[in-house]
């Protein structure tokens, strides 16, 4: 019996397209009743990952298990034990929210009254009650993305592979997306989910990796993650009226400090040591500067994410359009 608490365990996975090196070498664990991030920009290999995963695509090279089990040749083996909701819903446009769940039902073996039953419930718990007899195609992005959760989930999986919850969706729906995942936490599924947005990531995952390339750069809970940039001291001062070169007489007159200006008026202050704020008023308006604002910053896990990949925040903040649904 495999006493392991190891949901998923990943070594050594490739896959190119041509010349594109998709997931150039990823390796990673995730523990049973964990939420897992992989968290990138578009492009880095999030969805190729899930897709070797769950079978939507052969890895060139690497191994993995679920629960124990190898599926690198045979996904079969642990079918019954995930369930996944890919990025682009396969859900079918023709058939009612209802029909599509108690379809999906019959495909992982679910007796007739069950599926109808487990269909309801998840109807109901979703809030899709009242449109459980309109087609797929009617319903809005964020209710195809509840529906097709939904349907990742009809057989109760251990294991939900969850390829970009809420890229797409409006505010309120992204909001009760994120609270599905919460509740598939509380009842102890394994998800292992990809998103471009950091405050998801920090919102919704145990731990978090930073995907870039294909590779994976930096794995840890969010505490770990931010570890670095806690004694890291930033601040954001409104300035209108700044002269040219104002940034270089700053770095000339406040060596310890580090300035970047982020917009025609507004000024990024970053220090090893706390800031002190009157000093760098008087100097701006000394210089002819209006200061409407100075702000301290927490340390993000953006603040982490640039450091660590070298990469600007705004890559992870790409949208991207989706289908949802098969036409
Ligand atoms: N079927 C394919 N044929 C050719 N290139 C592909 C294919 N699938 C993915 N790629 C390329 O592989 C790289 C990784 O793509 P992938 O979709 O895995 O990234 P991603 O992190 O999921 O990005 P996104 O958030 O945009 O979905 C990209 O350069 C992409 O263009």
């Amino acid at each position: 019996m495999n006493e392991s608490t190891t949901a998923i365990e990943v070594k050594g996975l490739k896959k190119s397209f041509g010349a594109v090196h998709a997931v150039a070498d990823i390796s990673f664990t995730v523990e049973q009743g964990e939420v897992f991030g992989l968290l990138g920009p578009n492009g880095a290999g999030k969805t190729t990952t899930i897709n070797m995963l769950t079978g939507l695509a052969r890895p060139d090279a690497g191994t993995f298990r679920i629960k124990g089990i190898d599926c690198t040749a045979n996904l079969r083996a642990a079918q019954h034990l995930v369930g996944v909701v890919p990025d682009e819903s396969n859900l079918y446009a023709e058939l009612t929210g209802f029909e599509n769940l108690c379809f999906c039902a019959a495909l992982y073996g679910l007796r007739k009254p069950e599926r109808v039953a487990r269909a309801r419930e998840l109807l109901e718990t979703f809030g899709l009650s009242d449109a459980a007899d309109r087609k797929f195609a009617g319903y809005s992005k964020g209710m195809k993305r509840k529906l097709t959760i939904a349907a990742g989930i009809i057989h109760k999986p251990d294991i939900l592979f969850l390829d970009e919850p809420t890229t797409g969706v409006d505010v309120g729906s992204a909001r009760q997306l994120r609270q599905i995942v919460m509740n598939l936490k509380k009842t102890r599924t394994t998800v292992l989910l990809t998103t471009h947005y950091i405050e998801e990531a920090e919102r919704l995952c145990d731990r978090i990796a930073f995907i870039v390339e294909g590779r994976i750069v930096h794995t840890g809970t969010v505490e770990e993650l931010l570890q670095p940039v806690q004694a890291c001291h930033s601040m954001r001062i409104q300035c209108s009226g700044m002269p040219p070169g104002i940034v270089a007489a700053l770095r000339e007159t406040f060596a310890d400090l580090d300035f970047s200006l982020l917009e025609p008026e507004l000024l990024r202050v970053d220090s090893g040591a706390p800031v002190r704020v009157g000093p760098l008023v008087r100097f701006l308006e000394d210089a002819g500067g209006e200061v409407a604002e100075a702000r301290r910053l927490r340390p993000s896990l953006e603040d982490v994410f640039v450091r660590v990949t070298g990469l600007e925040a705004k890559v992870l903040r790409g949208e991207k359009e989706k289908k949802g649904g098969r036409q």
